[in-house]
Parts: structure tokens; sequence; C-alpha cells
């Protein structure tokens, strides 16, 4: 079963670049930008991922991302998680990127964007492996921020496709955003949400309510809420899901304690993705055999979740059968 998933071409549309920031790259990148790490060896940084919760996680990805300054910072991270793609086997990634909390360190969105657009060129040019950028928004700072943050990327709108929501989630509920998600729907954006991964079900309904959102990120509290699963069924609205995050971060007591399986059984449209793989114990094919370890799915499950990737995916109709077509020469399941 190992070989048949680890070569079953992947979709990932739930990442965080700056989540895939290993610690060998971290000091590397502080040597090379002058920076002082509080961690004296790579061993150290690794001991550091002992998380409690979402917060004491994102305390580390914010100190970790520090070491990020030049457009070459961002486009080797970029193609460090790439090759990780090629490796596992993802062939469309769809990723995050956190704009706040690079400007708020003084550097510019065009150093952000130039870098990691560049290596996804590359990414496609040399490793056929399709990508696109989501700017996501800090739900901790204040919608204003979120707006001029907004306001000034329009300028180098070519470089992303959507606008998300993440960092610490609850007592900042998507309805905060509501003015900025109304601009990206006029401009034409994708819109998606981190909601329910700490949050309550009540979340997930705003963000589809108030936001408009075409995916939700996470997602996993929305079994507490029995009409928002039959909403969610209905509009057939993918749930980013990410297995080893939620053990890492104990929104699931363990793995075999994750609703994958009730989410899977009531025909909602789940995906399985890494998050934050530098963090979070691997990328995708560890996702993947965390998964299996815990529940043993069958390959129609595999061909299925890999189906509902494929759907949720923002490609063009192209892009979309193709991937289909490859899923198929992998599977012999149409
Ligand atoms: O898993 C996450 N949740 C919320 N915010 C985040 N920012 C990076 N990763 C995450
Ligand atoms: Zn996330």
């Amino acid at each position: 079963m190992s070989s048949f998933l680890h070569q079953l071409p992947k979709v990932e549309l739930h990442l965080h670049i700056e989540g895939t920031l290993e610690p060998e790259l971290m000091f590397e990148l502080a040597r090379r930008n002058e920076v002082t790490l509080p961690f004296d060896s790579v061993e150290a940084v690794r001991a550091a991922y002992d998380f409690e919760d979402l917060q004491s996680f994102l305390d580390l990805y914010y100190q970790g991302m520090n070491v990020l300054f030049t457009e070459a910072d961002f486009y080797d991270l970029t193609w460090a998680y790439l090759t990780r793609c090629q490796a596992n086997n993802v062939v469309h990634t769809e990723l995050f990127f956190d704009p706040q909390a690079h400007l708020s360190r003084g550097v510019a969105l065009s150093t952000q964007l130039e870098g990691i657009t560049r290596a996804c060129q590359d990414a496609e040019r040399e490793m056929g492996i399709s990508s696109a950028i989501i700017l996501s928004f800090l739900r901790d700072m204040t919608e204003e921020h979120a707006l001029e943050t907004y306001e000034a990327a329009l300028a180098y709108r070519e470089h992303f496709i959507g606008i998300g929501l993440d960092s610490a989630e609850v007592g900042n509920p998507p309805e905060k955003f509501a003015r900025v998600f109304d601009r990206a729907r006029e401009d034409g954006f994708h819109l998606v949400a981190h909601a329910g991964e700490e949050g309550p079900a009540s979340y997930i309904r705003s963000a589809l309510d108030t936001l408009g959102v075409e995916r939700i990120d996470h997602g996993i509290r929305c079994l507490d809420d029995e009409a928002l699963v039959e909403t969610l069924i209905a509009r057939r609205i993918p749930l980013t899901v990410c297995p080893l995050s939620n053990v890492y971060l104990k929104t699931v007591p363990d793995m075999t304690g994750h609703p994958l399986p009730a989410m899977i059984e009531r025909g909602l449209c789940v995906t399985i993705n890494s998050d934050d793989p530098a963090y979070f114990g691997g990328y995708m094919n560890a996702n993947y055999e965390a998964v299996q370890n815990a529940f043993a799915f069958s390959r129609d499950t595999w061909v299925l979740l890999t189906r509902n990737a494929i759907e949720a995916a923002f490609v063009t109709p192209a892009r979309r059968e193709a991937l289909y077509a490859q899923l198929e020469k992998a599977t012999g399941n149409p």
C-alpha cells in the first residue's frame, strides 16, 4: 500500500510556504543574512517543535521566518518545497504566503512575491509541477491592515489567484474580514479561509455566509453542526484537512481520534494536505502514511480523496482534465 500511496499523483491545496522552512535552511539563511537565532543547533530547533496548541506553534512559526529577507531567500524556500513536491509526487500545489508577517519586518511585497513566483515558474518548467499562490491575511491583525495590504498587493495581482485567512482563529471570526473579501470577490479573486481548526463550527458557517469562500481550510469542527454538514455537502464545499497538523497542534487527541473517516463517510468533499510540513512531521507522503496507519483506507478511498482535490483545485478545465488523466493512468480508476 505504501508504494501505491507514494506513486499516487497528488494535489496539495493547503500549504503555508513559511511552514516549509526546514531548520537546516533556517540556519543557512540566518548565516547569509547575519541573523542570530535563539537556537544553537538544528537539533535544538527541532526539539522546540513540541506544541500545546495553535498559538504555541504560531509563536515559533513567526520567529522562524525572521531569517527571510531577500528575493533569493523566498526563492530558495519555495524551491526547496517544490523539490519535496517532486519527491512526494505532488503534481499541483496551491500555496499560501503571509505578506503581513514579512511587511512588518520591512520586506517588500515585490521581494516576497517575485521570489516565490520565480521558483514556481522554474518548477513548472523543470519538473512539470503546476502551482498557484494565495495571499493569506493574519486574522489577529485588524481588517484595516488587511485592506491596506490587499490594496498594495493589487500592484502584483498577476502573481496570486486568491486570498485566504490564517493565524490565531479563536476570537477572530471570519466576519471581521467581510469588507476585504467583498473587495477581492469584486476583483475576481478566489476566496478561501481557515475555519473550524480550533474555532467552532459557527466560524465555518460565517466563512461561507459572510465571506462567501469557495473552500474551507481545515473545517474539522463541522461535524458539531448537522445543518452545516448538510450545507457543505449540498454545496460541495471542499475542506482542506491537514491530518498531521491536527495531531501536532492537539486539535484531535491522536490520529485514530481524527474525524477524517466520519467526514468521508458523510460524503463531504475532503482533501488531505500538509499545512506546515517542516513543523508537523512531514510532507504529503507522511500525511498519507500516517492516515493509512490509523485507518487502513481502501485504494478506492485514496482515489476518491485525490479526485476531490483535483475537483477543488483552482485550475483551468484543461489542467483539471490532465490531472484526472494522470490519476487514471496511475491507478486504472476513471
Ligand atoms: O495551521 C495553521 N492555522 C492557522 N494559521 C496558520 N498559519 C500557518 N499555519 C497555520
Ligand atoms: Zn493552515
